[in-house]
């Protein structure tokens, strides 16, 4: 573990849920022991943000999934970051992968979205990662970096910023990236801030690593210098597993 700041576990809900679902997992987590030395938040989806802000532990702040590249008006289905502070969000999670392939975000755009949000006051989870083609091509650094230049060109500062890196192999698949394979990439990451942006921003950044990551797999992970927490998926689904994912973040 790296970074010289609190460790950071998100848990990306993404389109899962319904009223009953959610009230059992905050529920859950309600009544888990998370260590103090972790930051945690949860994105829900945007319906049941408010239910679960309004009966949530205030040890667990709440994330979006997304947010608007700018002030709100006539953006149909968007929503912005001024309606998220409303709802008393503090995070956005920006540049899932799911985002940039399915739905087709490219990196300038993702990078406005977050020099916006962070401009707006809402801390930003930036998430980069390689398709297993490009890790296959050997081009798994190029990919990375060029996602954290679009990052770097639109952020006024990375004082509230958590870097995710999430294979996109990794995600959803069950195929876990190794303790070395997700360190090799942390390190390089570390390495490109410390070159590009400030030594103190590479060395204070939370670096988190996401991919099918769960409660057997998270201590491993965990014990690498530069894995400063996690971005869950389905395993944040099950509050008592993601609990377990938290304190072995430490
Ligand atoms: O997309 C992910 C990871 O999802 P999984 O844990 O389900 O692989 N985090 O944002």
């Amino acid at each position: 573990m790296a970074g010289t700041g609190k460790f950071f576990v998100g848990g990306n809900w993404k389109c899962n849920g319904t009223k009953d679902s959610i009230s059992k997992l905050v529920s859950d987590l309600n009544s888990a022991k998370l260590e103090a030395d972790v930051d945690v938040v949860v994105a829900p989806p945007f319906v049941y943000i408010d239910q679960v802000k309004n009966s949530i532990t205030d040890r667990i702040e709440i994330s979006a999934q997304n947010s608007w590249v700018g002030k709100g008006g006539a953006f149909t289905g968007e929503i912005s970051v001024e309606q998220l502070k409303d709802h008393g969000v503090k995070w956005v999670i920006l540049g899932h992968s799911e985002r940039r392939h399915i739905i087709g975000e490219k990196d300038e755009f993702i990078g406005k979205k977050a020099g916006y949000a962070l401009s707006e006051g809402l801390g930003v989870i930036a998430c980069i990662g390689e398709l297993l083609e490009e890790r296959e091509a050997g081009k798994t650094f190029d990919v990375c970096f060029q996602q954290l230049k679009a990052f770097a060109d639109a952020v006024p500062s990375w004082d509230n910023i958590v870097i995710a890196y999430e294979p996109v192999w990794a995600i959803g698949t069950g195929k876990v990236a190794t303790p070395q394979q997700a360190q090799e990439v942390h390190v390089a990451v570390r390495g490109w801030l410390k070159n590009n942006v400030s030594a103190e921003v590479a060395s204070k950044i939370r670096i988190i690593y996401g991919g099918s990551v769960n409660g057997g797999n998270c201590a491993e992970l965990a014990k690498q210098e530069d894995i400063d927490g996690f971005l869950v998926g389905g395993a944040s689904l099950k509050g008592p597993e993601f609990a377990t994912i938290v304190n072995s973040a430490t």
